[in-house]
């Protein structure tokens, strides 16, 4: 996809990874913008990034409703404005998972895990819809381990001490790594379905595809 011109909303774009997905955007041609804006003013949506999430055990309400309904909402909403079907352009919706969307290592946190696997699911679930393609619509889910960001400065109250030695096992991924995976996600038309993991370690890599029930 040719990003010049197109319009992209990324949600929790004020710091973090959701800044740095912004300004590569924007680096390319693209205009992020605010909700409203989008349709008042560019009358359409082209890439929906859902970013926006928080770490906090204790209040698994707001976590919940952040990491996964906010995810669900913001994907909702894309496909209405985006659907070739209803008068849109089409285009790409990316989510933010985390390897906590894949595997359960997160033993401190499985509320936080299970927000994850929630969003992992849910996007892989639309991406094997046999209707978005008449719909224009493709969908990809960015799961990178930790990342050099606020959010790891989030207070883990549960095995403080095991978190933090599994933080230096798995190792802290860097900002411009993540969005050079995220900019893949954004840009190849080919990739629907695409659950992309990112480790200090091994770099950037797709995760394998998931088969229907009748076949595993
Ligand atoms: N940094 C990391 O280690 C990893 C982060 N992630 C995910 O990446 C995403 C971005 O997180 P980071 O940039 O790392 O953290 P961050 O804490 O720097 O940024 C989070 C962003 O979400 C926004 N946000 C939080 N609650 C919101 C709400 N109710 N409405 C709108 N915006 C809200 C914040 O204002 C902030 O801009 C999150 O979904 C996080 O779970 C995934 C894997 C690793
Ligand atoms: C091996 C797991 C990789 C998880 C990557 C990830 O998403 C990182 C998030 C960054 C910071 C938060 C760390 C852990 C998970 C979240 C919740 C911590 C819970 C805090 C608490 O309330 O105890």
């Amino acid at each position: 996809m040719s990003l010049a011109g197109k319009v992209a909303f990324v949600t929790g774009a004020a710091q973090g990874l959701g800044k740095a997905f912004s300004e590569a955007l924007l680096k390319k041609g693209a205009k992020v913008e605010a909700f409203e804006t989008v349709i008042s003013c560019f009358g359409g949506l082209d890439i929906m990034v859902n970013n926006a999430g928080i770490a906090n055990e204790h209040n698994y309400a707001l976590m919940v409703n952040i990491n996964l309904t906010g995810v669900i909402t913001g994907t909702n909403m894309a496909i209405d404005l985006m659907n070739r079907e209803k008068g849109g352009r089409g285009g790409v919706i990316v989510n933010i998972a985390s390897t906590a969307g894949i595997t359960p290592e997160a033993y401190f946190a499985p509320i936080y895990t299970g927000t994850k696997h929630g969003v992992v699911g849910f996007t892989r679930c639309w991406s094997m819809n046999p209707y978005i393609a008449k719909m224009g619509l493709r969908f990809a889910c960015l799961c990178p381990a930790f990342t050099d960001t606020q959010i790891l400065c989030s207070t883990i109250t549960d095995y403080p001490e095991d978190a933090q030695k599994i933080i230096q096992q798995v190792g802290i991924n860097k900002v411009e790594t993540v969005t050079e995976g995220f900019m893949q996600l954004v840009e190849d038309n080919q990739c629907n379905g695409a659950v992309m993991v990112i480790t200090a370690q091994n770099g950037i890599q797709y995760h394998r595809k998931p088969h229907g029930i009748s076949r595993m």
